[in-house]
């Protein structure tokens, strides 16, 4: 049989570094564990634009069309401020989600017992965590028609636009409601049907969906606003949490911190499965292309990493080397191995990307 094949996207800023070690851990599956992959690499955001002059060029969209998992790193940074909308690098990974149509974005937020000391909250808030943010990721405001900036009168005006089909939300809440099913059985949904349409309709659906298939799962709803509070305030009140592109984009980075850092939080975003029941899929830390680290060894790895053993999961049925891969990272962490987000104010000597790499790829020898 063929081997999986897998598009790897590193992008720009630290998306190579911390997809350099990623890289290594793919191949230690194929050299130890018989798990080959057929890895393709090639360019998206700024490095696309660089030598394309688009940040997704339609060959490398076509590839990723047709692959069995797309894995990313980052996308961005200030050399591409200035360019215009159309061709910004976020705009080629907006492409990819869009065209994949990978509309269930899956952030889990895990608190290592290790670094349960080290999130900005108290430790009993945080230990032992384990939500999953499940954000609709191919429509919203990110989308929605019309948007732009317009001369209206004497100045401009900055115009986005909020919209949801029932059929967006429906599928969505299709995939949360699975997923719950599969952990505590729980989902809380976030929007703003207080102040807003979309909100409202959001809410219908969603608890339609629930009473229709799914009454079997325990469902409440919440305003956006409260959801980030509650967040900070009680997190281990959640299991599955479903929201909107915007509210998931900002509710996951703020769960980051529960974790301990952004560079922790992997994420898959997933479309409908294909007919031999694989969904189309793509893979990438929730993070950005850090530019105030670039080029400097610092990134953490962990986050992409995750993403990977997220990929054997979903995309590979290969849960229990996912898990293996899980273990040697809790282990890594549970010795002492810090990137220098990971530094608490204790102080101490971070490693460097590559060590982190290092010292997963000797746990997982020592898995065998
Ligand atoms: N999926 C993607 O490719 C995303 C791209 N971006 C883009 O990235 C660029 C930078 O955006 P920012 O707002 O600065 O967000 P960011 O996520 O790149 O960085 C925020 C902060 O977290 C730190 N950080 C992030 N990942 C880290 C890691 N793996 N290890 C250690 N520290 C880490 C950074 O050093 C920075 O202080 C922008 O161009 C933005 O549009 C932002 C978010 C997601
Ligand atoms: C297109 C991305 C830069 C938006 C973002 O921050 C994210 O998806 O996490
Ligand atoms: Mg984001």
């Amino acid at each position: 049989m063929a081997n999986p094949t897998l598009l790897i996207l590193a992008g720009d800023g630290i998306g190579p570094e911390v997809m350099g070690q990623v890289t290594r851990i793919i191949d230690w599956f194929g050299d130890k564990r018989g798990l080959a992959f057929d890895v393709e690499h090639d360019l998206v955001g700024g490095a696309a634009y660089d030598k394309h002059g688009t940040p997704l060029h339609d060959d490398t969209m076509a590839r990723a069309m047709e692959v069995d998992a797309v894995l990313l790193g980052a996308v961005g940074g200030p050399k591409y401020d200035d360019l215009d909308f159309s061709v910004k690098p976020e705009r080629g990974l907006l492409r990819l989600r869009k065209e994949m149509d990978l509309f269930s974005n899956l952030r889990p937020a895990q608190c290592f017992d290790a670094l349960a000391d080290f999130s900005s909250l108290k430790k009993h808030l945080i230990a032992g965590l384990d939500i999953m943010i499940v954000r609709e990721l191919t429509s919203g405001v990110y989308f929605g028609e019309p948007r732009g900036i317009f001369e209206e009168g004497n100045e401009r005006v900055g115009i986005n636009t909020q919209r949801y089909t029932e059929s967006e939300i429906g599928r969505v809440a299709r995939s949360a409601f699975e997923l719950a099913r599969r952990r505590g059985n729980k989902v809380c949904s976030m929007e703003k049907a207080n102040v807003m349409e979309s909100g409202i309709l959001w809410r219908e659906v969603v608890q339609k969906v629930h009473d229709e298939d799914y009454p079997d799962v325990e469902l409440s709803h919440m305003y956006a606003d409260n959801g980030a509070m509650q967040l900070v305030r009680a997190p281990k009140q959640f299991d599955v949490i479903l929201t909107d592109n915007l509210f998931g984009d900002i509710l996951s980075d703020c769960a980051a911190m529960l974790t301990g850092s952004l560079g922790m939080l992997p994420s898959a975003s997933l479309g409908a499965p294909n007919a031999d029941g694989r969904p189309k899929a793509l893979y990438e830390p929730v993070h950005g292309s850090a530019p105030d680290i670039t080029g400097q060894g610092k990134a953490n790895p962990i986050a992409c990493i995750l993403s990977f053993a997220m990929a054997l999961r979903y995309s590979f049925d290969q849960g229990d080397e996912a898990t293996r891969l899980e273990k040697a990272i809790e282990k890594v962490l549970a010795d002492g191995a810090r990137t220098a987000d990971l530094m608490g104010e204790e102080g101490g000597t971070p490693i460097s990307t590559s060590q982190m790499g290092d010292v997963i790829l000797a746990a997982l020898d020592a898995s065998l």
